[in-house]
């Protein structure tokens, strides 16, 4: 066990717990840290650590209304070795009552993937990590065999390259169905959670037919155009069931010196939005 930044107990988190945050908070909000240097404030270059001083900024002012924090890997690996301090560091603040999420988007044969599943929940102790199935059960397995820790499977993505392969027959039925009910098999409701955009607005309440209990990450709400009465109204179940994540829309909100209370202003309302649901 150690200590966060804030002070908090480090643990893994459980169904149970993610539940509870989402009741206490009513909220399903999930704050994209996607932080680009090109995008932040520019009196914080002078920072001796610019995106962990961003980042730092946005937890304190989003936290009361955020019930996890996803840390896009892509924006820390670019900065090389600065970007992987950056991203420690901003795990070590997130309170570890708030569920975190490596998006990374992993997966490769066996031996490999279990460096991946070491790398995001030992090495850094993230509570999540995002998989990318295409290699099928072995390159997926190894990250389900970590106590208390969370493989987020890519089912139905936001983007519009998702219709270049997911949605494409097979036997009948789209491929992303077969992805759902395969993956769904090879774990349970306690440790796999799927990606489904909020994008893919006429497929929501198909796939939670389809996943009746699994928890879903729904990235795609605010600058790609998904909404949150969509996703509510579609995806919801008895345990809420769902993350909705928002990047751009909240951590963007403002780009002066006054950001961290545009972003809080913005997380506020997205809450508002779901509370209504809750
Ligand atoms: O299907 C997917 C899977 C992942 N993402 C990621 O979510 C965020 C969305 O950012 P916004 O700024 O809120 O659009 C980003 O990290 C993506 O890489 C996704 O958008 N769609």
């Amino acid at each position: 066990m150690e200590t966060s930044g804030n002070g908090v107990t480090c643990g893994d988190m459980k169904r149970a717990e993610i539940v509870s945050q989402i009741h206490q908070k009513k909220s399903v909000l999930c704050v994209g840290l996607d932080t680009d240097l090109t995008k932040i404030p520019s009196h914080l270059l002078q920072e001796e650590d610019p995106v962990f001083a961003f980042n730092k900024a946005i937890i304190d002012a989003t936290q009361e209304f955020a019930v996890s924090y996803k840390i896009n890997t892509a924006f820390y690996e670019a900065q090389g070795l600065k970007g992987w301090q950056s991203l420690e560091r901003t795990l070590a603040y997130i309170p570890r009552n708030i569920f975190t999420i490596a998006d990374a988007k992993r997966g490769d044969i066996g031996n490999t993937s279990t460096q991946y599943a070491k790398t995001f929940f030992e090495t850094y102790e993230f509570d999540s990590v995002t998989i990318a199935p295409y290699m099928g059960k072995d390159s997926v397995a190894p990250f389900l065999e970590f106590r208390d820790k969370w493989g987020i499977v890519l089912g139905i993505t936001s983007n519009e390259g998702s219709l270049d392969f997911q949605h494409l027959l097979v036997d009948g039925r789209p491929l992303y169905e077969h992805v759902l009910e395969r993956v769904a098999s090879w774990g349970t409701p306690e440790n796999i959670m799927f990606v489904v955009g909020a994008t893919r607005k006429e497929q929501l309440a198909h796939v939670r037919s389809l996943c009746p209990d699994h928890f879903f990450l729904i990235p795609g709400v605010g600058a790609q155009g998904g909404d949150v009465d969509t996703v509510c109204r579609n995806t919801l179940n008895s345990d809420a069931g769902v993350l909705i994540n928002v990047s751009r829309g909240v951590i963007y909100a403002g780009n002066d010196e006054h950001f961290a209370e545009a972003a809080a202003a913005a997380a506020r309302q997205y809450q508002k939005e779901m509370s209504v649901y809750l």
